[in-house]
């Protein structure tokens, strides 16, 4: 027999559905206290079919996408993080569209507008769209509808799938690796997020605190060697050291870029190109410079019966957020890696920009 839904899981349940129609560029309704607000995903809705029918767009934009195509000056609000409604005055085409949502093309695209910024209907509605389209790694850019979507969710269920913390051990195994034959795999599944994440457990479990690191997602340092960031070195240099201690555990999170997902990191990787680093890239992009949430970590090692840690890293936000839920870092031990050409701006800015300890 199924488990009893309860009303927080319900929530959760529904901004999942809500992140999964707009991956798959279907509309959906935000309702907030005073009205519903109506959105298709610029990124992945057939727009050419969506502009044969209307006469007039409205769009949905991000603050900071705002202000680069400068429209914040036409703003009533003083909320510097609450996105801008746009209507366009004249018939835009698909490829307009998608200039005006994406950053990456502003060289291709100089010439944008004119557009109107127009009082938003529904502010606190309009957050959660933004919130909502980082969960699903989409560009924060939504075309705002009349018609009613079918998809509705609430403000708060995006919280509940924030703080979803329905995981469980689904799948436990031996998974021999480099850095230690007899290590174990453990895999885990949340209720609210489709995304499975895992731990790998380097030698013998004893009474002693383990060496822990929290490795986000980084498919392009991960997997294909990437010069351009630390996270592969990082990864196999945190295996050695944990081997090298009486055990080790290794959660890798599925935060792929900092939270934003892969494509949108490769959109940042893209503006970098350009000359922006690593954290205006993300800015410019609508996002914040860090999205990532560590408490879906500290989940991962209560079911795990791990207390304390020595944690391997050198972001000090990794250490606030493991002891904000409640885990006792004894120890923060660095990890060093040897810079190369492609990755030192990189590194400085982390040191510089974001508090990382080198
Ligand atoms: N958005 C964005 N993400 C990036 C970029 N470069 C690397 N990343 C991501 O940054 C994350 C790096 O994660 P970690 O190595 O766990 O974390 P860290 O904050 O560097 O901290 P420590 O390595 O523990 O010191 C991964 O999710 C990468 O995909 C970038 O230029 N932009
Ligand atoms: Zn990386």
């Amino acid at each position: 027999m199924a488990p009893p839904v309860s009303s927080e899981s319900a929530r959760a349940r529904r901004a999942a559905k809500a992140i999964d129609a707009l991956r798959r560029g279907w509309p959906i309704g935000v309702e907030a206290a005073d009205g519903v607000l109506n959105l298709l995903p610029v990124e992945t809705v057939d727009l050419d079919q969506h502009l044969s029918s209307r006469s007039e767009v409205k769009l949905l934009i991000s603050s900071s996408r705002a202000d680069t195509l400068k429209l914040l000056n036409q703003r009533a609000s003083a909320d510097p993080a609450l996105p801008v409604q746009i209507s366009l005055t004249y018939a835009a085409t698909a490829e307009e569209i998608i200039a005006i949502a994406d950053p990456v093309l502003d060289m291709q695209h100089p010439m944008k507008g004119p557009f109107l910024s127009e009082e938003l209907a529904h502010p606190e509605a309009a957050k959660t769209a933004m919130e909502l389209a980082r969960h699903g790694g989409l560009l924060p850019a939504f075309l705002v509808m009349d018609e009613p979507a079918e998809d509705k969710l609430r403000i708060d269920d995006v919280t509940a799938y924030a703080d979803s913390n329905a995981l469980v051990i689904s799948a436990h195994a031996k998974l021999p690796v480099a850095a230690d034959a007899k290590a174990h795999i453990y895999g885990f599944r949340s209720e609210a997020d489709s995304t499975d994440h895992v731990a790998l457990v380097v030698g013998e479990r004893d009474e002693t605190t383990p060496v822990v690191r929290l490795h986000s997602e980084c498919l392009t340092g991960d997997v294909l060697g990437s010069l351009k960031c630390d996270c592969g070195p990082q990864l196999h240099a945190a295996l050695g050291q944990m081997s090298e201690a009486n055990w080790g555990v290794l959660l890798y999170l599925r935060q792929e870029g900092r939270g934003i997902g892969l494509i949108n990191k490769l959109r940042a990787y893209a503006l970098q190109d350009q000359g922006f680093d690593t954290v205006d890239a993300n800015q410019r992009l609508g996002f914040a410079i860090d999205a990532r949430d560590f408490s879906i970590a500290a989940r991962m090692l209560d079911l795990l019966n791990i207390p304390a840690v020595k944690l391997l890293t050198n972001n000090p936000e990794k250490v606030e957020g493991l002891e904000g839920c409640g885990v006792s870092v004894e120890e923060r031990l660095p990890v060093k890696i040897a810079a190369n050409p492609h990755n030192e701006y990189y590194l400085d800015t982390k040191r510089d920009r974001t508090g990382h300890k080198l």
